[in-house]
């Protein structure tokens, strides 16, 4: 059986003169965090909706876990769970009471309605909370309620818009323990709608890159940083007074871009191999060297070398 939960194949979809979404081809597989990624207006949102059947689309193919949104979205909906951008809670009714709503509305079968509401209140530690008015909740509670509800009907894949957006930092790391629980050890999928490239590259196994509704890249993020090319940066800290002396000296030698702040030295794309040899070198001048700190190719060096226009797009 194969293992692909979404399936698209050339989707668009057009609003007016826009095209949101433009001959997208998405492979999703069970078990993986993927990531959609893109600039404000990029198509994240308006994919996200096409595939959990509340848009039509205009041109292409759709399969979510092997049916068809465009007839059978509800179907769909029974098996998937949807966080959006702004969750719309019921700020007059308790946590609980919201939850209430939409066991019903998810036909969550009643007699297990009471211990799911508990599971999940517990699970996002709002169990304390349980009988208070959303309205006077934190911005990170109503958040962990969004996602309780979400979960409530145990659905088998998520969709998460933006998930830790505008939370402080322990209650976004604690959202991105669970969504990382839900995966890993409960086998869930998750799709993830994410502007934060630091959250994208702990968190997603895969990702697509939009950019005007086309994707401009997609693989791991290993494949993509490998695809592309990109090498370390590479910080050297020397002597008072001898960075520009040693940056010259690797400039000849390696003629690497750099760029020089007080005694630190900034090299861009430096290979692996070459930083024995440029540590020699410097020695063999009397340039001592206190540090020698790596930066790593990030997702974000890949989202920012993609957005420059000018690279082709990547799909590994
Ligand atoms: N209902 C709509 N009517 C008209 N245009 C729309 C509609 N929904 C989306 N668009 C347009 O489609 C394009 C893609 O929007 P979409 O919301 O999918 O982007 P996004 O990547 O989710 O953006 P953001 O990161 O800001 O949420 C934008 O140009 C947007 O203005």
């Amino acid at each position: 059986m194969s293992d692909l939960v979404i399936s698209t194949s050339q989707l668009t979809r057009r609003f007016g003169a826009t095209t949101a979404v433009d001959h997208l081809d998405l492979n999703v597989h069970r078990g993986e965090i993927y990531g959609l990624l893109g600039h404000n207006g990029a198509g994240k949102t308006t994919t996200v909706r096409l595939l959990n059947g509340v848009l039509r689309p205009d041109e292409g193919t759709i399969r979510v876990l092997g049916l068809d949104p465009v007839h059978q979205a509800d179907a769909i909906r029974q098996r998937t769970g949807v966080l959006t951008e702004t969750p719309s809670l019921e700020d007059r009714l308790t946590a609980t009471e919201n939850l209430e709503l939409y066991a019903d509305l998810y036909s969550v079968p009643i007699p297990a309605v009471q211990a799911r509401i508990h599971s999940m209140l517990t699970t996002f530690d709002l169990l304390d909370a349980r009988h208070g008015r959303v309205g006077n909740f934190s911005k990170g509670m109503k958040q962990r309620l969004a996602l309780a509800r979400a979960l409530l009907h145990d659905p088998e894949l998520l969709f998460l818009d933006e998930p830790t957006s505008g939370l402080d930092p322990v209650s976004a790391r604690s959202v991105n323990a669970t969504i990382t629980r839900l995966v890993r050890e409960e086998g869930r999928t998750v799709v993830l709608c994410t502007h934060d490239l630091a959250d994208a590259q702990q968190l997603c196994d895969r990702v697509s890159i939009l950019r005007h509704g086309q994707v401009v890249a997609s693989g791991s993020q290993e494949q993509l940083i490998a695809h592309l090319g990109l090498r370390r940066r590479l910080t050297l800290e020397v002597a008072r007074g001898e960075a520009r002396r040693a940056n010259t000296l690797i400039q000849t030698h390696f003629g690497t871009a750099r760029a020089v702040q007080g005694d630190r030295i900034e090299l861009e794309q430096v290979r692996r191999e070459d930083i024995p040899r440029l540590l020699a070198l410097l020695h063999e001048e009397s340039i001592d060297v206190f540090a020698v700190i790596p930066h790593l190719p990030t997702l974000e060096d890949v989202y920012f070398r993609l957005h420059d226009g000018r690279t082709p797009a990547v799909t590994a």
